[in-house]
C-alpha cells in the first residue's frame, strides 16, 4: 500500500496527546496516554471491557473536564462524535436532524448531498422512527459528514447492528473516509472491524497503549487473507484471547472480543 498521504506532508497531526491521566476515585483508568493521530489517519482502539476506551474517547472529545496529566491535549474544534445510540431527535425529520445547528449557507443543500452520500436520497422527510437501525446510523454519519470534520470520534457506532448491515456500514465508512479524509478514532470490541477499517490498531490495557499494529493492507480486506488472519492472531493475543477460542465462541474467552462474521 502507498504511504499514507497524511505522512507525506509536514502538516501537524490532527490529534496529539501526551501524558493523559484519568482517575475515578483511587482507580487510575488512563495512566499517562500518549497518542498521535495524523491527518486523514484511521485509528481503531481495542481493549477489554472496562479498559478505558470510552473514557479515552470522551477525553479526546473534550466531554470530560476531569482529565489530568502534565502533557498536552491538542484536538481540533471541528470534530464529530458518533455513538452506538445515534441520538437522533425523534421529533425532527431526517434532514432537520442532519443540519440542526449547522449555521452555513446552503445548509439544506449540503444536508441533502450528505444524505445522498450515505444512500438515503429521498428519505429526508422521514421521521427517525421510520428508519431501520442501519439507516439511523447512516443519518448519524450524514450529520457528521455535513460538518466536514477534521476528526471523527466513533464509539462502537455499529455495535447494535446485525453482521450483514455492519459489513455494509464498513464499506460505506471506508468510502466516506477515502473521499473526505477525516482523521478517525474508532472504539470497537470487534477485532475484525478494526483490521478491516484501520490504518493502525491500538490495544488499551492497564491504562496504557499496550500494543500498536499498522495494517498495511489494500482495501477491501478479505477475512480469509492470511495477512488479515496474522493481524487478528496477534491482536487477539495482545488482548489475552486465544484466536481459536474467540473464533469458536469459547465461553472462557472474553465474549466482548469475539469476532463478528460480516
Ligand atoms: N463516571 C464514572 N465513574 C466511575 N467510574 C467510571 C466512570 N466512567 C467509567 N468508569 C470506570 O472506568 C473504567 C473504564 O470505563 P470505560 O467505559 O472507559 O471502559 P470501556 O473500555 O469503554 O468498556 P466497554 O468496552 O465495556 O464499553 C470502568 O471500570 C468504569 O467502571
Amino acid at each position: 500500500m502507498a504511504p499514507h498521504p497524511g505522512r507525506l506532508t509536514a502538516a501537524p497531526p490532527t490529534v496529539r496527546i501526551r501524558g493523559l491521566v484519568r482517575r475515578f476515585g483511587a482507580r487510575v483508568v488512563l495512566d499517562g496516554i500518549d497518542l498521535t493521530i495524523e491527518r486523514g489517519e484511521f485509528v481503531a482502539l481495542l481493549g477489554r471491557s472496562g479498559s478505558g476506551k470510552s473514557t479515552l474517547l470522551r477525553a479526546i472529545a473534550e466531554l470530560d473536564d476531569e482529565v489530568t496529566g502534565s502533557g498536552e491535549l491538542h484536538v481540533p474544534d471541528n470534530r464529530a462524535v458518533v455513538f452506538q445510540d445515534t441520538r437522533l431527535l425523534p421529533w425532527a425529520r431526517v434532514l432537520d436532524n442532519v443540519i440542526l445547528g449547522l449555521d452555513v449557507p446552503q445548509a439544506r443543500e449540503r444536508g441533502l448531498d450528505a444524505l445522498a452520500e450515505v444512500g438515503l436520497a429521498g428519505r429526508e422527510r422521514a421521521w427517525p422512527v421510520e428508519l431501520s437501525g442501519g439507516e439511523q446510523q447512516r443519518v448519524a454519519l450524514a450529520r457528521s459528514l455535513v460538518r466536514d470534520p477534521e476528526l471523527v470520534l466513533a464509539d462502537e457506532p455499529f455495535g447494535a447492528l446485525d453482521a450483514l448491515t455492519r459489513g455494509r456500514m464498513h464499506d460505506l465508512l471506508r468510502e466516506l473516509c477515502a473521499r473526505h479524509r477525516p482523521a478517525v478514532l474508532l472504539v470497537t470490541h470487534d477485532v475484525d472491524e478494526a483490521i478491516a477499517l484501520a490504518d493502525r490498531v491500538l490495544v488499551l490495557e492497564g491504562g496504557r497503549i499496550a500494543e500498536e499494529r499498522r495494517i498495511d493492507l489494500p482495501a477491501p480486506r478479505p477475512l480469509r487473507d492470511p495477512r488479515f488472519l496474522a493481524h487478528r492472531e496477534s491482536l487477539l493475543s495482545a488482548l489475552g484471547v486465544a484466536a481459536g477460542a474467540a473464533a469458536a465462541g469459547d465461553p472462557d474467552s472474553n465474549p466482548e472480543l469475539e469476532r463478528s462474521s460480516p
